[in-house]
């Protein structure tokens, strides 16, 4: 029964270079575009090892502050990544001296010039609701996107950037992390998504509550004793690296697997435990169908390397 295995005994890290040398992936650096992406002004988009790919919030000069640009760009990224064959785990991660210093807020000013054009308190109302909008589904798209986002968090992670990691599917951090829900201190209530995911990362209303009341900064040992991060890097070299290598050992696994793992644990944050197990049910019914769980079985129960799953 498993004499027809010889082909999934290769190794699983030769059969990855291969198939890359074969797709001329380029490695380590490439521009978004030779990673088969739209070309982003904001975001740069890397190929570490084969199906992880790296985005970096990309503005390091104004510390990655969330320009309209960027909200964008973000949303599109994770929106393309998550029907990329070539992707199957993300990592999150910055450029420069902070990971994210917020909303741009320069691009506040150009809000209020925009407001300004209407006299109206309803035409007013709608041109910010569109905007909250677009920011809310730029942020979304880290959870509905069907692949695993690490969020790889350094320095200050403040306001719209803490918001963004909220919606990742993990998070590390290096030790100098620290992040902030400044929004109380420019006079709003957050509204990307912190709110809402925050208590349920950290499993704590009245810590999520504190630091959103108060926008007290959270340093990273603090992050790491309520959850919201699950490891501490040395730094950002060694946070980086820890990142990518546990983004490959969920691309080593196979896509129909890890992504219908995520559909419903997401699926399941906002629907009873019966509804889950319906959900999962009608997804596996179809799955468990599929060649990558015959293949992965198999090199189970025979003890031979991970087999190369197709593309999906
Ligand atoms: C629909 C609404 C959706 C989302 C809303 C989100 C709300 C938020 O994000 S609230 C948080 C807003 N952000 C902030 O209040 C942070 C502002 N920045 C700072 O407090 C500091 O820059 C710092 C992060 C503590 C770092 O300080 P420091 O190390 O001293 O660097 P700076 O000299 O201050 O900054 C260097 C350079 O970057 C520019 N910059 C920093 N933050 C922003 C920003 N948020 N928007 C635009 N530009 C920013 C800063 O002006 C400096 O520029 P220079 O030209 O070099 O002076």
């Amino acid at each position: 029964m498993f004499s027809s295995l010889g082909r999934q005994s290769r190794p699983f890290g030769e059969a990855l270079l291969r198939y890359a040398k074969n797709q001329n992936i380029l490695l380590r650096e490439c521009s978004s575009e030779a990673a088969g992406l739209s070309k982003f002004e904001t975001l740069a988009v890397k190929v570490p090892k084969p199906f992880v790919y790296n985005v970096e919030l990309n503005r390091p000069d104004r510390l990655n502050a969330m320009n309209n640009k960027m909200w964008l760009e973000i949303g599109k990224c994770f929106n393309e990544l998550s029907a990329h064959p070539d992707c199957r785990a993300i990592v999150l991660s910055a450029a420069g001296r902070i990971f994210c210093a917020g909303i741009d807020l320069n691009d506040m000013s150009s809000m209020g010039a925009a407001l300004a054009e209407h006299s109206d308190v309803a035409r007013r109302c709608k041109v910010l609701e569109q905007k909250i909008k677009i920011y809310q589904d730029s942020i979304s798209a880290l959870e509905k996107c069907s692949k695993p986002v690490i969020g790889a968090i350094h320095s200050g992670c403040i306001g719209g950037g803490f918001n963004l990691i909220s919606a990742a599917d993990i998070r590390y951090c290096s030790k100098d992390a620290w992040f902030q829900l400044k929004e109380v201190d420019i006079g709003m209530a957050a509204d990307v998504g912190a709110l809402q995911r925050l208590p349920r990362a950290i499993g704590s209303q009245s810590l999520a509550r504190e630091l959103a009341f108060t926008a007290r900064k959270m340093e990273s040992a603090e992050a790491k004793e309520c959850g919201f991060v699950n490891r501490v890097f040395e730094n950002r070299d060694s946070l980086i690296n820890g990142a990518i290598e546990m983004a490959v050992e969920m691309a080593k696994r196979s896509p129909v697997a890890v992504q219908g793992t995520k559909l419903s644990i997401v699926y399941s944050l906002d629907h009873t435990i019966q509804e889950g197990l319906d959900h999962v049910r009608l997804y596996n019914m179809t799955m468990l169908q599929s060649d990558d769980f015959m293949e992965a079985v198999m090199a189970q129960a025979t003890k031979s390397d991970a087999p190369e799953f197709s593309k999906l």
